[in-house]
């Protein structure tokens, strides 16, 4: 796999790792905003709803307890059969009437059960008194649990047989100077106005519902969940909180919340909050406690239909945005930085690598690749430039050695490898040419003895100076060589025959006279020969060679010109 390949592999793992590493953080932090901005509006939903509701029940109560402790009526009820006391009585309960929001009263006399009550429509004028209330009847049971707890005021949702009205009840003792018992009065708040004002105001998301004490729903959206005439419900048959909740858990929850207010009841504004379910959706549920009136209120806050999670979608889409353009800048960096850079590094190394110096442009960029491209690029110059240099010591070598293995390192003549390329030259070019060459192959006379007599030293010499006598006799253009031990051979081109046995001629002649000067008199026996196109190296060499054994079978010191006719050569 390619390093490209590997670091973008690496890239996109990378990336695939923080995209799901932030999308985890994403949701844990999603979460958690919503949870606590959740709560924040719980509290504040739950007090504002308290709020209201204590805010449209005050004016009422406070009318209702102040009817409470009218001296005319608490006379009556201590005298009920005294007429004048009775109707100054119904004119102070008609007085209230007109002030309660609702237009309606009622008033209940502890001594005989009597029941008075007028709407407002003001329907029982003059009539006020209603029926007795008898204390075996269940509908008539919350007065005398009311007495018999002796719980001064008390909110009561109650359906009304007899008057055929269902109300949220505000109940006030009264008491005489004595603090003694003796009736109840108060008035009451159409049931579904009240619910559509205060409870179920319409905030989708938002469900707000009151309960008392025991968790017994007071005010609910849903009237049958409502625990109506809860005062004289056993427990366990009243429809308490928990009834919204499929989970265990979640009851446990809100009652244990209820306990703690309630505890805490003497802490104005307390606010408790945690998570529910309801109907399958998760809900936040703030609770709080109204002393005032003994009702709790519950609000109920759907998370997700008020903070939906898409809202937050755009922000997911900036961040996948934003990764994709992070990935494509990563790969330009990294293509333009070091990927490119590599390769074309790559590239020059496989050059060198066969053989060549010259390097392609490298990319420099200005980081550790771009510095070891520069000093690659230095490296190879000063290696091509060593190499050319060796190569041009080894070249000038081996022409010395070609050269030096052609010469006789005795006399600086050709040797016999330096005859031969030579002879074959002549051989070429006299084909070529159709032009004839001369051979002189001469031998010191009696060489074996001077040597024996003078030594091999005085021997060498006498080679070298019949060697130098050789090169002084020849043109510059012809060949001398040594043939080996005490004879040479000397190529003559261009030539004709005359001039072949002239200079041969002149060898001899000179190595007898130059020799006498060194008091070493030697003398060369020449055989020569005028070689034709078309003679092989054997045939020419054969005649020269026959010449000059005919010059020593003829007394030595003299010159012997061989011809192609030569009988003892070619004896046919
Ligand atoms: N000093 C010396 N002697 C050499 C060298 N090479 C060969 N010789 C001797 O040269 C002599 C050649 O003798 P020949 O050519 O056979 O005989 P010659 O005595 O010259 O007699 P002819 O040729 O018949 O006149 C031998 O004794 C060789 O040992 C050399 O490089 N230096």
């Amino acid at each position: 796999m390619s390093l490209k390949t590997r670091i973008l592999g690496l890239a996109a793992g990378l990336i695939v790792v923080a995209s799901l590493a932030s999308w985890l953080a994403y949701r844990e932090l999603s979460e958690n905003i919503i949870e606590r901005w959740g709560q924040q509006v719980a509290e504040i939903q739950v007090r504002y709803d308290s709020a209201r509701l204590l805010q449209s029940l005050e004016r009422e109560i406070g009318l209702a307890k102040q009817m409470a402790s009218s001296s005319a009526l608490i006379n009556w009820a201590v005298n009920p059969d005294a007429p004048a006391l009775e109707s100054e009585a119904i004119r102070q309960m008609e007085s209230f009437r007109s002030n309660f929001r609702d237009n309606s009263y009622f008033v209940a006399l502890l001594e005989n059960g009597h029941y008075y009550y007028n709407n407002e429509k003001n329907e029982y004028a003059g009539d006020q008194f209603r029926y007795v209330l008898d204390a075996d009847k269940p509908d008539d049971a919350w007065f005398f649990q009311l007495i018999e707890e002796g719980r001064d005021f008390h909110l009561n949702v109650n359906p009304d047989t007899e008057l055929g009205v269902t109300k949220l009840w505000i109940d006030v003792l009264m008491r005489d100077q004595t603090g003694q018992i003796v009736g109840m009065v108060g008035t009451g708040l159409n049931l579904d106005d009240f619910l559509q004002d205060i409870v179920d105001i319409g905030q989708e998301g938002i469900t707000t519902l009151f309960v008392d004490y025991n968790g017994a729903i007071q005010l609910y959206r849903d009237r049958n969940f409502i625990d109506f005439a809860s005062i004289i419900k056993p427990e366990g048959q009243k429809n308490t909180v928990d009834l919204l909740f499929d989970d265990p858990q979640d009851k446990q929850q809100i009652l244990g919340m209820l306990q703690l207010l309630k505890k805490r009841s003497d802490q104005v504004g307390q606010v408790e909050s945690g998570f529910v379910t309801v109907d399958g959706r998760k809900h936040l549920a703030g609770v709080a406690f109204l002393p005032a009136i003994g009702w709790f209120e519950i609000t109920l806050l759907d998370l997700n239909t008020l903070l939906p999670r898409s809202y937050l979608w755009p922000l997911v889409a900036v961040f996948l945005v934003t990764l994709l353009v992070t990935l494509l800048l990563f790969h330009l960096i990294i293509q333009s930085r070091i990927l490119k850079p590599i390769m074309s590094l790559e590239h020059a190394v496989e050059k060198v690598r066969e053989g060549s110096f010259d390097l392609p442009r490298l990319d420099k960029p200005d980081n550790e690749i771009g510095w070891l491209a520069d000093h690659f690029e230095k490296m190879t110059h000063s290696l091509g430039h060593s190499t050319r240099e060796l190569e041009a010591k080894v070249a000038q070598r081996t022409d010395e050695l070609n050269r030096l293995a052609r010469i006789d390192p005795l006399t600086g003549l050709k040797n016999r490898r330096g005859l031969d390329e030579v002879l074959d030259e002549e051989i070429q070019r006299a084909r070529r040419q159709e032009t004839g060459f001369g051979v002189i192959w001469l031998d010191i006379d009696h060489f074996k003895s001077i040597n024996d007599t003078l030594g091999h030293q005085a021997g060498d010499q006498i080679l070298c100076r019949v060697a130098l006598w050789l090169k002084a006799g020849v043109r510059p253009y012809d060949h001398p060589g040594r043939w080996g031990g005490d004879e040479f051979v000397v190529l003559l081109s261009p030539c004709d025959p005359e001039t072949l046995e002239r200079i041969a001629r002149r060898i001899c002649e000179s190595v007898a006279q130059e020799s006498q000067k060194t008091g070493t008199p030697v003398t060369v026996s020449v055989g020569g020969y005028f070689a034709s196109p078309g003679d092989n190296s054997d045939t020419i060499l054969r005649h020269a060679d026959h010449a000059l054994y005919q010059a020593k079978r003829e007394g030595r010191n003299r010159v012997r010109i061989g011809t192609t006719e030569d009988p003892e050569i070619n004896p046919a």
